[in-house]
């Protein structure tokens, strides 16, 4: 539906850097990256706004990269929404196919409903709320025909409530309509809540792509991690002794690792999320327990229903977990206590620097 293949352009002394992906129809895929990364330049150069150094665009089987940018049955959310704020709602949305000549999909009726415009049709656009300009301009491009959405940060101006509305609105039209999205987002909820695939694009350079699950699972690169909240992590060297698996972390000690196969020796670096901490009372203690630490409470912070942990091993490694609001009093916490911690192995994340 849309196979993008090393795709490369430029915008100043920028590039960015042989981009490949394949997203079949009815799926999304969310790019997140850093500020400056090039998301919107990936945009523009798909849509043919900004030249193209290289590479292949298809979409629905159609090699479009050579083509203006209004056969290329692409539409394009821009971040400001680009509606003309002086034409009514009507006028916004039937204006595409009334400049081309074209009649709408007939199912449009249908959709003005399902996006509850119906009432709104008369009303200018320049006094509508948010949520409702969102949904004028997601009427626009499917009154253009097109069924392949380009999203840049659509959702990113409106409050928390109203935005997970339209996620479930987004979704619900996909699967109604069978529409493919690529959407660009710097929030990883939605990113992991619409995905199916998610790609990390920093410095313009694709560096992880692939089903949301896996990405999360094995951010494979450091960067990669660090960008996905793997707030832990530390440089080690990997041995390997009587087929297991064990990475000695300066700061920290050695770390068990199983069910990994193949990972070379040497030098790599680990990571665990703040999350995956387990904190372990004294009297539960077993005599083999792997990865157990002893940690003293460096500092604690409270977000929302969850607390922020920081850490510090005997042997000076900072760590940060996270616990639940109702975990953190049973265990009695508090700054300058002592406890103890284990890094479950099937939870480590083992990473290779780019
Ligand atoms: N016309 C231009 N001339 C020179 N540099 C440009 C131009 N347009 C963009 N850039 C640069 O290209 C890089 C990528 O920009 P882009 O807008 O694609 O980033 P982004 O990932 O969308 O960022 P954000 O999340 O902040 O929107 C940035 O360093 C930007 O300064």
């Amino acid at each position: 539906m849309l196979e993008v293949r090393d795709l490369s352009a430029r915008a100043g002394s920028f590039f960015l850097e042989r981009v490949s992906f394949a997203l079949d129809r009815g799926q999304t895929l969310a790019i997140v990256g850093p500020t400056g990364a090039g998301k919107t330049l990936l945009l523009e150069t798909l849509l043919g706004l900004r030249p193209r150094l290289a590479g292949t665009i298809r979409v629905e089987e159609r090699r479009v990269e050579g083509l203006p940018v209004e056969q290329r049955r692409l539409a394009y959310l821009p971040q400001d929404l680009a509606l003309f704020p002086h034409l009514s709602v009507e006028e916004n949305i039937f204006y595409g196919p009334r400049v081309s000549q074209r009649r709408p999909p007939p199912e449009m009726e249908e959709i003005l409903e399902v996006l509850g415009l119906r009432d709104l049709l008369h009303r200018k656009v320049d006094g509508l709320s948010g949520g409702e300009r969102q949904r004028v301009a997601l009427a626009r491009a499917l009154a253009a025909g097109a069924r392949v959405l380009l999203l840049d940060e659509p959702l990113s101006a409106l409050h928390e409530a109203l935005r997970r509305e339209l996620w479930l609105l987004l979704r619900e039209m996909q699967q109604r309509y069978g529409l493919t999205y690529l959407l660009v987002t710097h929030d990883l909820e939605e990113a992991f809540f619409l995905g199916h695939r998610v790609g990390v694009l920093m410095g313009g350079r694709l560096l992880r792509e692939g089903p949301a699950e896996e990405i999360w699972r094995d951010p494979r690169h450091p960067e990669v991690a660090r960008f996905l909240g793997v707030r832990n992590l530390f440089c080690g060297v990997l041995q390997r002794k009587d087929q297991r698996l064990f990475v000695e972390v300066p700061g920290l000690g050695s770390l068990t690792i199983w069910g990994r196969k193949g990972p070379h020796e040497g030098e790599i670096m680990i990571g665990i999320r703040p999350e995956e901490i387990i904190f372990l009372r004294e009297e539960r203690l077993k005599k083999e327990q792997e990865n157990l630490f002893r940690v003293r409470v460096k500092d604690l912070f409270s977000v929302r229903e969850s607390w922020w942990v920081v850490l510090e091993a005997e042997r000076g490694a900072r760590l940060e977990a996270r616990l639940p609001d109702f975990a953190l009093h049973k265990l009695g916490l508090f700054p300058g206590c002592k406890a103890l911690i284990i890094l479950p192995a099937e939870k480590l994340l083992l990473l290779r620097p780019l």
